[in-house]
């Protein structure tokens, strides 16, 4: 028996069971069973996410089980699972990715437009600060609002009249049968991705050659390297506090472009740049275009980040 650790919400239930789907189908031979648990993510739901930042969140009970023994691997959202991860496990296999877009979802009232043509001081809610830096940039005579709660609790209150217009995941509407409540597929020349959105993490044991040969089968490779790249990207900025940094990555001939960004909170200094480069060095890519925005003046703003994120916050 295998067993796969999950978080109980709507979306990690239909994406742990669609893995466990895969794996059967690939190993009818053998028997996969599916775990699920609380994360303190799942339970802190009165906070700004924003504001306690989600490292690791969302993936710690799971990773715990796992280094117990008591489940064999953990299906995550790429995105929600940190850059570094507990000794001991590993990021085994990353997924087919769909499409990693942010999108816009509106209010009845709000049919008639696109983000270029909303109205002055039309509300939009969104918790993250990739979303909001972006969005501030790019449409300072909107208003943002804070929104927390799974996807169907943020639709309510959209439908309710409390925003406006809301952002999600393409990925997150599509796998929950909500693609038909997209909008507008928002364009990476206004807001870039979150490092790993639309592809699926499995985490495991490190050295657990058992499990890897099961979840090997499963790995998308072109995402995989695509992945990398952001992943390292993110990791070479980030000091442990959330921080608004977006990425596009696409591939042609075996060459892998990057595109990254860095922005302040209030959307008013915005960083961005690309590089490219054979997909044999997705991780040094990430690193080189870190080097770059750094010099560009993304240190700073990410030297600001870090000085107002005090433990107190927390
Ligand atoms: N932040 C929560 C989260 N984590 C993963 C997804 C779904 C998209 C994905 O798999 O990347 C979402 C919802 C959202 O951002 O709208």
């Amino acid at each position: 028996m295998i067993r796969i650790g999950s978080r109980k919400s709507q979306l990690a239930l239909v994406q742990t069971h669609w893995v466990q789907g895969e794996l059967q189908k690939h190993f009818p031979e053998y028997e996969f069973e599916v775990c699920t648990m609380s994360t303190q993510g799942d339970n802190i739901l009165d906070v700004a996410l924003a504001k306690i930042g989600d490292k690791g969140l969302f993936t710690k009970e799971l990773e715990v089980s796992m280094l117990r023994k008591e489940t064999d691997l953990a299906v995550h959202s790429l995105k929600d699972l940190p850059t570094n991860l507990p000794e001991g496990l590993c990021l085994g296999v990353v997924t087919e990715r769909v499409d990693p877009a942010d999108a816009l979802v509106v209010h009845e009232n709000f049919k008639a437009y696109q983000l270029d043509t909303l109205p002055e001081g039309a509300v939009i809610g969104t918790s993250s600060l990739r979303r909001l830096a972006q969005l501030r940039y790019n449409y300072p005579h909107l208003e943002f609002k804070d929104i927390r709660g799974n996807l169907n609790t943020r639709l309510q209150k959209l439908d309710e009249g409390e925003y406006d217009g809301i952002i999600l995941a393409v990925a997150g509407l599509q796998r929950l049968g909500f693609g038909d409540r997209i909008h507008q597929v928002i364009p990476a020349n206004i807001s870039l991705h979150a490092v790993g959105q639309g592809a699926l993490g499995i985490e495991c044991r490190e050295g657990d050659e058992e499990i890897m040969a099961f979840i090997k089968a499963l790995e998308h490779e072109p995402s995989a390297h695509r992945c990398t790249a952001e992943r390292s990207f993110l990791h070479e900025l980030e000091g442990g506090c959330q921080v608004p940094i977006g990425v596009n990555t696409s591939l042609k001939e075996g060459q892998l472009t990057l595109v990254g960004m860095v922005a302040s909170l209030d959307g008013k200094r915005l960083i961005k740049d690309t590089v490219s480069g054979p997909i044999a060095s997705a991780t040094q890519l990430g690193i080189d275009l870190a080097q770059k925005v750094r010099e560009q003046g993304a240190q700073e703003i990410l030297e600001e980040i870090f000085a107002a994120a005090r433990p107190s916050d927390l």
